[in-house]
Formats: C-alpha cells, sequence, structure tokens
C-alpha cells in the first residue's frame, strides 16, 4: 500500500495503489504526503494529477482503522490543506469511486476530471459518520448547501454525468481518464489558482436559510428515527454559514467524537463489514465462497407474476438478465405484463437520471411473457415464485423436472415452506434451492438463500452470486421452517399479542419499536403484509378455526398461552390493509395511511374486561425489552440449530429484510451491546412469571455466552463449536 510516482510530461502522476480500493490507510496517507511533497518541490514538475489504481480513485479513510488507538500523525485533513495550498495545480483523475474522504481529496485538488462510469459521493453517514475530513466544508462552497446537504445527509453515491452538472466536477470523459487529466493540468498551468482553493471561497447564501435547514432536521428526524449522524451532518453544514472553514473544519472533528461516544458508528461499521462477511459463505461439508465457481446465468425465468413474481422479474431485467416471465392463464398473464412493465418504466426514468439510457435496451434484460411453460426448456435458471402452497409448489416442480434443461437451476421463492420437500419431487435435488425475495422484491436488498440437505455446492455458489448480481445482500441460512427472519419473528409479535391483550394499544407498542428505530412498528407491519396470511396458516395448523380442538381453552393451545386476538380481527373481515381496516384503519381498502381506530381500542378494552385481564399499560421500555428480547432468543436457537452461521448473519437479515434499526448493529449485535447477562436475566424473570410460554425460556447458547461474561459479538463463533449442523 503506497502511492507511487511518475512524470509525464512537466506533470507528476501520483497513483493511490492500496488494494482493493484504495482506501486511506495510515501507511497510504504517509506515502500520499512524501509523494506530494516531492513533487510540489520538484523544480521538473510543473503540475500534480493525483489518481488511483485498479480503476479506482479511492474509497475513502479505511474504515478497519477506526478507533484504533495508534498515533495518526498524517491525517487525512492535513494531506487536504497540503494539496490545496499547493502552488502548482493539482487535479484530481477519478475512475471508478471518489468516496468519503476518496472524494474529500479530490475536493481539496484545484480540478477534477471524471470517467463517465464513475461515482462520486460522501456516504459517511451509512456509516454513523460524518465527512470529517473537510468535505461538509468544502462541498457546500462548491455547490451550494441545498445539493451538498442531500448528498451528505443520504450518502448518496451520484453518478459522475449528475456531479458534472452539479459542478463538483468540471469535466467528464469516456477514455483515458488519467490522460484527460493530464491535458487539463497542462491547459491551466499558469491559469490563478485563488477561485480553485474550495476552503477560502465564501458560501453561497440562500433565502430563509434557517427554515431551510429546520426543516432538514425535522424530516431527517422522521426519516432516520435515533440515527444521530444525519443530524450531525446537518449541523457540520451549518457551520459553513457561520464558522470560517478551520473552524468548520475543527467543528467536524468535535462532532466526530461526540458521534463516537453514542455508539452508533461502530454498530453501523460492524452492519457495513458483516454485510461483505456473509457473502463469504461456508458449509460444514467444506465448501467455500472462493472454491466453488457459480454457473453463469445467461437467461431467467420466472412462474408467477404476483406481488413477488412480478418485482423478481422485474429485478433480474434491471441486471439485464433476460427474463421469461409465466403466468397461468391470458388474463393473469396480461395484468402480470402491465404490472412489470409499469415497474420497469420506472427503472428506465431512473437510468435516465443517472445519464445511463444510451446502453442498447436502455441496460435492462429483456422480458418475454407467455403462459407455456414449455418456453423454460433452455433458461439456465428458474423462479417458482407461486403462493404459498407446498402442494401446488411440487406440482410446479414436478413439471419442471421434465421441462427444465437437465443443467437448469431450480429456485422456489417461498417464506418458509420446506424446501426439501420440493426439492423431492423432481430429477434434480442438488440443483433446488430456495430464494427468499422480500417484499418489493425489486427494491428489497435482502435475499435468504436456503439450502436443503442435497443442494449441491454449486447450487448454493450459483444462487449467492445471483443475488450479487442483483445488488442484493444474500445471506446462506439451513432450511426450517420460516428460515432466518419469519422464525424470529414469531416470540417477537408473540409479545406483541401479549401486550394487546395485557392493555396496550397498537398506536402505542408501534410507537414504542418506532421510536427504537425501526422503520415500522409491528402492527403496521401486520396490516401491511395481511393478517390473513397468519390467520390461515393457523388455522391450517389446527389452532383456530373449524380444525381447532374442540373444548379448547380460548387462550390456550396445548397448556401453551394462546393469544386469539388476531383470529377474531380477522374474523370480522379485518385483514389489514387491504380491506381498509386491520390493526389501525386506513382511508380505504388498500389504503396506506394508518389512523388509531376507536372500534379497536373498544375491540380490545371488551376482550379483557370478557377475560378478566386487569390492564397492565407497559411502558415503552417495557415494550421494546420483551419484544426485542422475544426476538433475539429465537435468533440463539437459529444460532444452536445452526440455520445461521453466525449472529452477523441474522444481523445483516433484520437490517435488510425487517427495517431494524442499523444505527443498533442488527439484534445480536444489539444484545451483545445491552450485555448477555442482562438479556438473560430479563428473559429468566419473565419466564418464571409465565412459564406457559416457551418461547421466552432463555436459549441454551444464550446462558452459554452469559456464562462466560458475555464476550464480544466477534467471540461468539468460537462457542458455537459443536452444534449440529443443518448448513
Ligand atoms: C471521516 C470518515 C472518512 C473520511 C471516510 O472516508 S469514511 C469511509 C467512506 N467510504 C465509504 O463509506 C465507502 C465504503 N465502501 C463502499 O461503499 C464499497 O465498498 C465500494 C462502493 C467502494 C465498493 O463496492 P464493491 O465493489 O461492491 O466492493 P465491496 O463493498 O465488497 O468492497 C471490497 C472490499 O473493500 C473493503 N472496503 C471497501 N471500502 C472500504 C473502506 N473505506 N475501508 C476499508 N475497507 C473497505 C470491503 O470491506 C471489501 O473487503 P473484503 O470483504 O474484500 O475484505
Amino acid at each position: 500500500m503506497a502511492a507511487t510516482r511518475r512524470l509525464t510530461h512537466s506533470v507528476a502522476v501520483i497513483t493511490l495503489n492500496n488494494p482493493p480500493v484504495n482506501a486511506l490507510s495510515y501507511s497510504l496517507r504517509r506515502s500520499i504526503i512524501k509523494e506530494f511533497v516531492d513533487a510540489s518541490k520538484d523544480s521538473s514538475v510543473e503540475a500534480i494529477v493525483l489518481c488511483g489504481a485498479n480503476g479506482k480513485f479511492c474509497a475513502g479513510a479505511d474504515i478497519k482503522e477506526f478507533g484504533s488507538t495508534s498515533v495518526d500523525s498524517v491525517s487525512l485533513n492535513h494531506i487536504n490543506d497540503t494539496i490545496e495550498s499547493c502552488k502548482k495545480p493539482v487535479v484530481a483523475a477519478i475512475e471508478g469511486v471518489a468516496l468519503g474522504g476518496g472524494l474529500e481529496l479530490a475536493l481539496s485538488c484545484h480540478y477534477r476530471v471524471a470517467n463517465v462510469q464513475s461515482l462520486v459521493g460522501l456516504p459517511e453517514v451509512l456509516i454513523g459518520m460524518i465527512p470529517a475530513a473537510g468535505g461538509t466544508q468544502r462541498l457546500p462552497r462548491l455547490i451550494g448547501i441545498p445539493a451538498a446537504l442531500d448528498m451528505i445527509v443520504r450518502g448518496r453515491h451520484v453518478p459522475a454525468t449528475e456531479a458534472l452538472q452539479l459542478g463538483i466536477l468540471d469535466e467528464v470523459v469516456k477514455t483515458n481518464t488519467i490522460d484527460a487529466a493530464v491535458q487539463m493540468a497542462m491547459k491551466v498551468l499558469g491559469q490563478p489558482l485563488e477561485n480553485r482553493r474550495l476552503g477560502t471561497l465564501p458560501v453561497q447564501a440562500i433565502p430563509n436559510v434557517d427554515t431551510f435547514l429546520d426543516t432538514a432536521v425535522k424530516r431527517a428526524k422522521g426519516q432516520f428515527r435515533g440515527a444521530q449522524a444525519p443530524l450531525a451532518c446537518i449541523e457540520a453544514v451549518k457551520a459553513t454559514l457561520h464558522l470560517p472553514f478551520l473552524k468548520g473544519v475543527e467543528n467536524e472533528r468535535v462532532l466526530t467524537a461526540s458521534l463516537w461516544s453514542t455508539g452508533q458508528p461502530q454498530a453501523q461499521q460492524y452492519a457495513f463489514f458483516s454485510e461483505r462477511e456473509v457473502g463469504k459463505w461456508t458449509t460444514p461439508s467444506g465448501g467455500k465462497w472462493d472454491k466453488v465457481p457459480p454457473k453463469p446465468i445467461q437467461t431467467a425465468a420466472v412462474i408467477g407474476l404476483g406481488t413477488m413474481g412480478r418485482g423478481i422479474v422485474t429485478s433480474l431485467s434491471k441486471a439485464n438478465i433476460p427474463v421469461i416471465a409465466i403466468e397461468q392463464d391470458a388474463k393473469q398473464l396480461d395484468q402480470g405484463r402491465q404490472a412489470v412493465n409499469a415497474l420497469l418504466d420506472r427503472e428506465v426514468e431512473k437510468l435516465k437520471l443517472q445519464g445511463k439510457t444510451s446502453v442498447p435496451g436502455n441496460g435492462l434484460g429483456s422480458v418475454k411473457f407467455t403462459v407455456d411453460l414449455g418456453d423454460l426448456h433452455s433458461v439456465d435458471l428458474i423462479i417458482e415464485a407461486v403462493y404459498e402452497n407446498m402442494q401446488l409448489k411440487k406440482e410446479i416442480f414436478r413439471k419442471l423436472s421434465s421441462i427444465a434443461k437437465p443443467d437448469a437451476f431450480l429456485c422456489t421463492n417461498t417464506s418458509g415452506l420446506n424446501v426439501d420437500e420440493i426439492a423431492s419431487v423432481t430429477n434434480r435435488p442438488q440443483q433446488v434451492i430456495g430464494t427468499h425475495f422480500f417484499s418489493p422484491a425489486n427494491i428489497m436488498r435482502l435475499l435468504e438463500v436456503v439450502r436443503g440437505q442435497k443442494t449441491s455446492l454449486t447450487t448454493i455458489a450459483t444462487a449467492m452470486s445471483l443475488g450479487k448480481t442483483l445488488g442484493k445482500v444474500a445471506v446462506l441460512v439451513g432450511n426450517c421452517p420460516l428460515f432466518v427472519g419469519n422464525r424470529m419473528l414469531g416470540p417477537y409479535l408473540e409479545q406483541v399479542n401479549y401486550l394487546l391483550e395485557e392493555g396496550s394499544y397498537p398506536e402505542e407498542i408501534d410507537q414504542a419499536l418506532e421510536e427504537f428505530g425501526f422503520a415500522m412498528g409491528p402492527c403496521r407491519m401486520m396490516d401491511l403484509a395481511g393478517l390473513d396470511v397468519g390467520w390461515r396458516s393457523r388455522m391450517e395448523q389446527g389452532l383456530t378455526g373449524t380444525n381447532a380442538p374442540p373444548g379448547a381453552p380460548v387462550r390456550q393451545r396445548n397448556g401453551k398461552r394462546y393469544s386469539p386476538l388476531a383470529d377474531l380481527l380477522c374474523e370480522s373481515g379485518r385483514f389489514g390493509q387491504k380491506t381498509g381496516k386491520g390493526w389501525y384503519q386506513y382511508e380505504k381498502a388498500g389504503g396506506r395511511i394508518a389512523k388509531p381506530d376507536p372500534w379497536v381500542r373498544d375491540f380490545l378494552d371488551k376482550y379483557r374486561r370478557t377475560h378478566q385481564i386487569a390492564r397492565h399499560q407497559a411502558n415503552s421500555q417495557e415494550i421494546q425489552d420483551r419484544c426485542m428480547f422475544a426476538l433475539i432468543n429465537e435468533g440463539f436457537r437459529v444460532l444452536e440449530d445452526s440455520i445461521a452461521s453466525g449472529p452477523e448473519d441474522i444481523d445483516v437479515i433484520y437490517n435488510n429484510g425487517y427495517g431494524f434499526p442499523k444505527h443498533r448493529g442488527g439484534p445480536m449485535y444489539y444484545a451483545a451491546n445491552v450485555g448477555l447477562p442482562k438479556v438473560l436475566s430479563t428473559l429468566e424473570n419473565y419466564s418464571k412469571a409465565n412459564p406457559d410460554v416457551p418461547s421466552m425460556k432463555p436459549a441454551f447458547l444464550l446462558r452459554k455466552l452469559a456464562a462466560v461474561g458475555g464476550p464480544p459479538i466477534k467471540e461468539w463463533r468460537t462457542q458455537l463449536g459443536n452444534t449440529s449442523s443443518k448448513l
């Protein structure tokens, strides 16, 4: 990891080289400053170009070095100030990415030339930080407060063409970026540099700036629910209005220290690295991500064009994979076609904004709509996405066995059905795998890849690689009812129901969990998903309806506590958003604006009277603890059963599929942070008082880890040691 220097004409080209992304580690920074100072002193050098090796400019500070106690004598701020004040023109040649400290470095150069394919941005907020190497001070001085604030608070990766329009870049090129930067350096020789030093420029005034910033704070509080970094970003940008540049940079440092003390950056950086770690899957049979090459997927098919199927088709097309989309009859096919086309139109609009419409077909894979399963004879991978019915799925997989080419992969999009049972009806169980997409599938980042007993390593590698191609974060999980995410949701929602029975109202529970940081409280989530889904499943399990055991106590099943509340809502036609009524009332069937419903309050009050339940109104802390610890406890059981290979996998699933607040790291990271002994004792107390709620009985693994003092999360895997593996 070093910066190297060569001379082209009279231009010194300094190349940052620290694979894979030229992160600004301590040693790279030391090397950059040495080469830069040497070049600026060298009389044969008239101008300097900064560029990155391996087609990338720089992805910013080395996140792995954050929090390290080593003395940092070469700060990025020092480098940036040295560059900016250089008397020779300095040009940044941006290829690939200039992110975070990478863009801050480029902003301290006097000119910026970028490749048309490159992305620039200040995404520090996504790892719980602010751009603290002068980014919050230089960018507003360059492009104005509104545009800078938008980029910094959202952490957006901005395509080069947009960055050119914003004024971040001086030139965008399609061919050799470094040559273009050298040309630019030669062209500007002799021109004054004063107005190119962003740190010396005033920030452009905007009308009603205070109102503008207050609105930004309100919006960020609503949108990011408890995350401190977006607010600190606004605070830092605001300082450009009343502090001189150097004081503004000092303020960045103070804000960073204060953020660090909240623990949120550490949690978000754990989440960042966990997302990358889950791609490095292993299996106990010795399979490993870097040993098993995936098969290329040139064509794909999706069976079923309901909500999930439409999103999956769109997702494949977006990744430029030609898709065959299948429905069972002409009417449903037509509905599916219209819906997919509408989704694809939106994608084209987005590509237009990114200036990417010159690619043939707009860079989208073609979609062929058909009702003929026979059309699938030559596709590489088929995703079945019909509704959750085992018999129907088996029937389709039986047919696919004879239709699909022998080496085709068969995927089932299920949120919890047994992948082995589906695979068992095929002539190729080794090529069958579960791909659990999350709705809307063209937007949600999570993909649970569910491995069956007979799934081959090549099939795993191919499904995991497909997930990456689709821009998703794919997590390999074992096959058990409901897999990881939905399985953990069970005990969480059980607590929600018990809290409702005991005296909380839906809006109080939602408020407590939204304050915790969840994107959506559980009652609104159940309304969105449809209360009838769980009701049907409970009927099938014989817990309610005509199959329920005759004479069973209303609030008990098989000796365990049972809440019939959701069944009663469904019996009165309240299925959630789709019927305009559920735990809330909506403006119309299919409406989205949830309003507390006096009917529900009345219903809950009557229910308590009928069952003589003394009202207990839990406060926010109790609601959060009971729901979170129920979720976490099941997470430990998932680990005991080896359904997920580590706590990071669970956290990635929850952060990306269930709206868990990333600034808390994920449920398992949160547990480690709260302290496992505390989680254990809370569960023990609850369990003693409620022996009929087995889901709250502390998991064995939780006890085991708490007994050794609750080690840091990165040490948990070693304790998982001897568990029998289903992966
Ligand atoms: C104050 C704070 C300042 C000044 C900062 O600069 S904070 C850092 C700001 N930068 C970022 O947040 C960028 C983070 N990186 C990314 O968004 C992406 O990695 C990428 C867009 C740069 C590349 O994406 P992709 O091609 O998909 O590759 P991966 O994400 O898988 O990354 C490849 C490996 O590089 C490691 N990596 C990436 N960025 C950093 C970084 N800034 N510091 C340290 N390491 C980084 C990443 O973990 C991958 O590592 P391996 O998994 O391969 O070991």
